[in-house]
């Protein structure tokens, strides 16, 4: 039986799954957490129920990576490398280079090293994984899955800016916006626990973890997408802002005498939860500190939840309607208060929650009330799933 294994690299985080192929059955599974923060943690569960965990620090993407790959050997998750003969990687950009996931060769890891500053804070840290397993892994079937992929053909009407048309044609200067990964997979569930062909819904995802975005998704394709040419715009995020005017950037930019590019760092590393906050970018923290009364945690859980309103409002207009909303990822998936707060404020457009049913986290259930007029149904994402079935279908293409 071989192995291939899925490797996720967020803007925080370090994911993997490593799969026994043809059966898909998870052998070992883990996350690496607050890479770039104090204090890190790391936890594996693999084997018989068996779990590695620790707090420890991850300077930095290549530090995750080295461990993940040092502890597959050391806890005999792979007696070899070579047990392992497939690999897929997340990649976020792929521009409208990318339209499918791809064979990894050195042209395609020189196209994605040119699509870093599509998407600053995330595809260098994939680089560096890429490049790491090849080494570990020369022989081995290697493929990227863009999270842009999803979103590549939606209509120009809401993927392009209103701006000179030409910055289009030579710059490629549009919304690419993320996550396509996981808005397909808890698309295509949502159709499933639904029971309705995906080309007749209109759904609405919530990727909302340490990067968060919002797709309205028509008839099993992406209509519209929160994220824009990188993951910075959108909805608020762990450190990054969402959308801001751009005459502010500039206004700040000369009142703090800041180059482009740090303005652009600030952005992305501290604002958000953080920047709002000065607490913490993780919201479990902001959570808690609002909960002591802390006016600033307070403040910036009123924003974030507003946000992802004001989006929702935006593509039921947009859609003409919805069937279902879903929350997915970190804060979606676990986050009992979030949900509740998000879902409390829609209750004009007929979405009511449950709170029994939505007292729970990590699994996939139908939160709606009885009498809602529109589904709200929480799907634990798989991108990793996506990334081993991808691979699949281009070994067999191949
Ligand atoms: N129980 C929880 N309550 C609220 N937020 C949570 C909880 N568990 C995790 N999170 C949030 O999920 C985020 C991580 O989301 P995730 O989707 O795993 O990350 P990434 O965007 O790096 O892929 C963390 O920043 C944290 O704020
Ligand atoms: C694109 C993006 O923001 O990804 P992540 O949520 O994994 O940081
Ligand atoms: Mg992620």
């Amino acid at each position: 039986m071989s192995k291939t294994i899925a490797v996720n690299a967020g803007s925080s985080t370090l994911k993997f799954k490593l799969f026994d192929m043809p059966s898909e059955d998870v052998v070992a599974e883990g996350t690496i957490e607050r890479i770039g923060e104090k204090m890190g943690h790391a936890k594996i569960k693999y084997g018989n129920d068996q779990k590695h965990e620790e707090d420890k620090p991850f300077a930095d993407h290549a530090a995750a990576v080295n461990y993940l790959l040092d502890k597959l050997i050391e806890l005999k998750i792979v007696a070899s490398y070579d047990e392992i003969t497939a690999v897929g990687h997340r990649i976020v950009a792929g521009g409208e280079f990318f339209k499918d996931s791809t064979i990894i060769d050195d042209d395609v890891i020189s196209k994605i090293d040119e699509l870093s500053e599509y998407a600053p804070l995330h595809e260098p840290a994939e680089l560096v994984g890429i490049k790491a397993f090849r080494k570990v892994l020369p022989h081995a079937f290697a493929v990227a899955v863009f999270d842009t992929s999803f979103h590549v053909d939606m209509p120009e009407m809401n993927a392009l800016y209103s701006v000179p048309y030409d910055w289009y044609k030579k710059y490629g200067a549009r919304k690419y916006g993320a996550h396509g990964t996981s808005h397909r997979y808890v698309s295509t569930r949502a159709a499933e626990m639904l029971g309705k062909p995906i080309e007749e819904l209109k759904l609405i995802t919530m990727h909302i973890g340490a990067g968060a975005s919002i797709t309205a998704v028509k008839n099993g394709k992406s209509f519209d997408t929160s994220m824009g040419f990188t993951p910075v715009a959108g909805i608020t995020m762990a450190t990054r802002s969402g959308d801001v005017d751009p005459s502010l950037i500039a206004f700040m930019q000369g009142k703090l005498n800041l180059s482009s590019d740090e303005m652009i760092d600030i952005l992305n590393h501290k604002s958000g939860l953080l920047g709002i906050s000065g607490i913490s970018p993780d919201m479990r923290d902001i959570l808690a500190a609002a909960e002591k009364g802390d006016d600033r945690a307070q403040l910036a859980l009123d924003i974030y939840v507003n946000r992802i309103v004001r989006y929702i409002g935006a593509y039921i207009a947009e859609m003409g309607g919805a069937d279902a909303i879903v929350f997915t990822a970190g804060v979606g998936e676990n986050s009992v208060p979030v949900r509740k707060m998000i879902t409390d404020k829609l209750g004009y457009f007929g979405i009511k929650i449950d709170q029994e049913k939505n007292n729970c986290h990590g699994v996939e259930r139908d939160l709606s009330a009885d009498d809602a007029k529109i589904k709200t149904l929480l799907i634990p994402t798989n991108e990793e799933l996506m990334i081993v079935r991808d691979i699949e279908r281009l070994k067999k293409n191949n």
